[in-house]
């Protein structure tokens, strides 16, 4: 299996590689802003796509929607790890996913994976009128968006256990007052912190902590080459990891 790395400079994108080398996979090369021939770097997602089966995406929202239409053009696999898409991103996700198979992850490690389905079931059990919900995500200094991904994923599988629309609950950067049913955000940047998460739920005489925290980069990069191997192959469609693990 043909596997290329879209952010293959970056932080996750350079483990990514190496695993995908220690998992005895064929590393097709990977996409940077800047070529590098004798690493099979290059810049135009279209040239990548055409050498591989599946490509691990973890570079930057802005390339998204060009690699959305170079992927689903090449009919490549596409992986999605990157974080904070805005509306149009994520339509160009949507809309690449009809043509080809779509795994999208803010988050590949197995654990918070497992956190996602508790948060749902958390979500359903406690009253919205008695249970306060608080999201509290940490991570390094150099992370570009807030709240994380994990985090508004967390949100959105609680929100749903809830029934209600996370957007209409939401609460960031807030002042003044909690508002009735709502699920506060909080994030905090420091130091070389790889990434905690936390979902606090609070009545007026207990409190209930899911938290999870990655130690070590190397569990994503784990995750992500073992979506890349479930996902080449499959019928065009949007895939999560819950779908990996209940396999
Ligand atoms: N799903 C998961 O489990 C995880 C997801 N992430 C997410 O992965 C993403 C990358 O994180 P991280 O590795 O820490 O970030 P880095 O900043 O270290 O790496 C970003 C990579 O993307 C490339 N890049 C940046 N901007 C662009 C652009 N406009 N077009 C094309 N390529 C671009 C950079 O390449 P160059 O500068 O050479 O052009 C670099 O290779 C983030 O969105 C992060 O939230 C992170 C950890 C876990
Ligand atoms: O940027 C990171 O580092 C991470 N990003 C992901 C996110 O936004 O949720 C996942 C992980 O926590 C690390």
């Amino acid at each position: 299996m043909r596997i290329g790395i879209a952010g293959i400079t970056g932080r996750l994108g350079a483990l990514c590689a190496e695993e995908v080398v220690a998992s005895r996979l064929d590393l097709a090369g990977g996409l940077s802003r800047q070529a590098d021939p004798a690493r099979h770097i290059v810049t135009d997602p279209a040239i990548l796509a055409d050498r591989c089966d599946v490509v691990i995406d973890v570079s930057s929202p802005e390339a998204t929607c060009a690699h959305a239409e170079a992927f689903a053009r090449a009919g490549c696999a596409w992986v999605i790890g990157t974080t904070g898409f805005d509306a149009a991103q994520e339509a160009a996700i949507t809309q690449a996913a009809l043509t080809i198979p779509v795994l999208k992850a803010a988050n590949f490690a197995p654990g918070l994976t497992l956190l996602l389905d508790l948060a749902r079931q958390l979500g359903a059990r406690l009253p919205a009128d008695e249970y306060d919900a608080e999201i509290l995500e940490t991570h390094h200094r150099q992370k570009r968006d807030a709240p994380s991904g994990t985090a508004l994923a967390i949100g959105e599988r609680f929100a749903e256990g809830r029934n209600v629309a996370l957007a209409n609950v939401t609460e960031i950067d807030r002042s003044g007052l909690r508002g009735e049913g709502a699920i506060g955000f909080a994030s905090l940047r420091a130091g070389q912190i790889v990434g905690e998460h936390s979902l606090i739920l609070t009545s007026g005489t207990e409190q209930i902590t899911l938290s999870h925290r990655a130690f070590d980069r190397r569990v994503f990069a784990q995750g992500a080459v073992k979506a890349a191997r479930w996902l080449a192959g499959k019928p065009a469609g949007l895939y999560t990891m819950t779908e990996i693990f209940e396999a």
